[in-house]
């Protein structure tokens, strides 16, 4: 305990001292600027993660992603798995966790993310080894105080270098200074213009498996409809998603744990970390499908905040099925998610291809 009677301690009983005390001190950063980033830069990301069955069933019980074969042994046999392995969206948010204190720490939004692949299933105990490289930098025309950064990531198994999860990410960067620009946005590159307008008519399909799928797609061929459906179950963003999650996959992005920094930014909160939101609408939609294998992921938005209190629910409509990819007993189902809030604002999307088991 300080000793208040110390000479040599400081003198916290008054207010104006500490302030100016304060005021004179300098802060010993974390985390880069954009100015900080050049295309061709390779980053080792140091943090000690291991992948945890703890970690993981936790992810998954929060989530609601309550597919059995990530929890029981015998399940994990029988749909082909060796071992029991992490759920593949705990994996893919500790390898973006990881990144966060090199990459994303000092403040801006996860934009998007691009080309996810699983490259082979994960188990716990595995300590993982992560590396970035800097594929992309531009100025924001619309903010700028910000820049525009995409990484390419990708996640190994730290002791016998296989890789298990790669990706593109982009987010917006704080500037340490602010850029000239015309104000004009533009440059949207990359976003989604509009998109197609659905038929009036939305099938659902009447099961879970491939066949279901496969089926409800030729229905809507032929009667100029579209396979679209909305899920049941909502999740509420408490304390435990917005900071506990992305705080045990080490992810120190300040959106998520300091409202006092957060106070000040354009989302004026913390905000939900974008893998957890993305995980809930995700979980949402497998409770709907019999899924065998995640295979990847293209074309991820986060179009706007998620904050403590808001309900995330799920959209999903089904774009494709291939009968050819994948083993016997399953077929590839290419679905694009939505993720949206109580006032029905999408808050998140993106395209999707899983195996899913087939009937017989
Ligand atoms: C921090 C973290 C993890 C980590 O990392 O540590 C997180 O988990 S955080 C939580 C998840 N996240 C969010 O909560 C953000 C949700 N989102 C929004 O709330 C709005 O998106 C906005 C307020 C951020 C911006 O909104 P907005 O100002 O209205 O503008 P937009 O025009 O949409 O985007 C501005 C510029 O980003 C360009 N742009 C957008 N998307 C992409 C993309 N995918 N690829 C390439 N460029 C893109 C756009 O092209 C424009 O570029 P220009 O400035 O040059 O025009």
């Amino acid at each position: 305990m300080t000793d208040w009677t110390d000479p040599d301690a400081l003198d916290l009983s008054d207010a104006e001292t500490f302030d100016s005390l304060l005021d004179r001190a300098e802060t010993r950063e974390k985390g880069h600027f954009f100015e900080f980033f050049a295309e061709g830069d390779e980053l080792d990301h140091d943090p000690g993660l291991s992948l945890s069955q703890h970690g993981s069933e936790q992810w998954m019980g929060q989530t609601l992603n309550h597919d059995p074969a990530y929890w029981r042994a015998d399940t994990a046999r029988e749909r082909g798995f060796e071992e029991r392995p992490v759920h593949p969206d705990y994996l893919l948010a500790c390898v973006m966790g990881i990144t966060v204190e090199d990459l994303s720490e000092k403040g801006g939004y996860f934009l998007g993310r691009d080309d996810v692949r699983f490259h082979r299933p994960a188990t716990a105990g595995t300590p993982l080894s992560v590396t970035s490289t800097v594929v992309d930098t531009r100025t924001s025309s619309s903010r700028p105080k910000y820049g525009i950064v995409t990484w390419e990531t990708e996640g190994r198994d730290r002791e016998t270098g296989e890789t298990l999860v790669s990706y593109q990410r982009t987010n917006m960067i704080p500037r340490r200074e602010p850029a000239a620009t015309d104000g004009s946005g533009g440059a949207v590159g990359e976003q989604d213009a509009g998109g197609p307008t659905l038929p009036d008519t939305l099938l659902t399909p009447d099961g879970k498996h491939f066949e279901d799928f496969q089926t409800a797609l030729e229905r809507a061929d032929e009667e100029n409809a579209a396979v679209a459906y909305r899920h049941e179950r909502g999740r509420t963003m408490d304390d435990q998603l917005v900071a506990g999650l992305p705080l045990a996959t080490l992810n120190t992005a300040r959106q998520h744990h300091n409202r006092d920094e957060m106070d000040d930014s354009p989302s004026g909160d913390i905000v939900a970390y974008g893998d957890v939101t993305r995980s809930v609408a995700l979980a949402h939609a497998r409770s709907d499908e019999a899924t065998y294998r995640e295979r990847r992921f293209a074309n991820e938005r986060f179009h706007d905040f998620v904050t403590l209190g808001d309900t995330i629910y799920g959209f999903t409509r089904v774009l494709d099925c291939d009968s050819n990819a994948g083993p016997e007993r399953a077929g590839a189902v290419t679905f694009e998610h939505v993720a949206f809030n109580q006032d029905q604002t999408p808050v998140y999307s993106g395209r999707r291809t899983a195996l899913i088991q087939r009937n017989t």
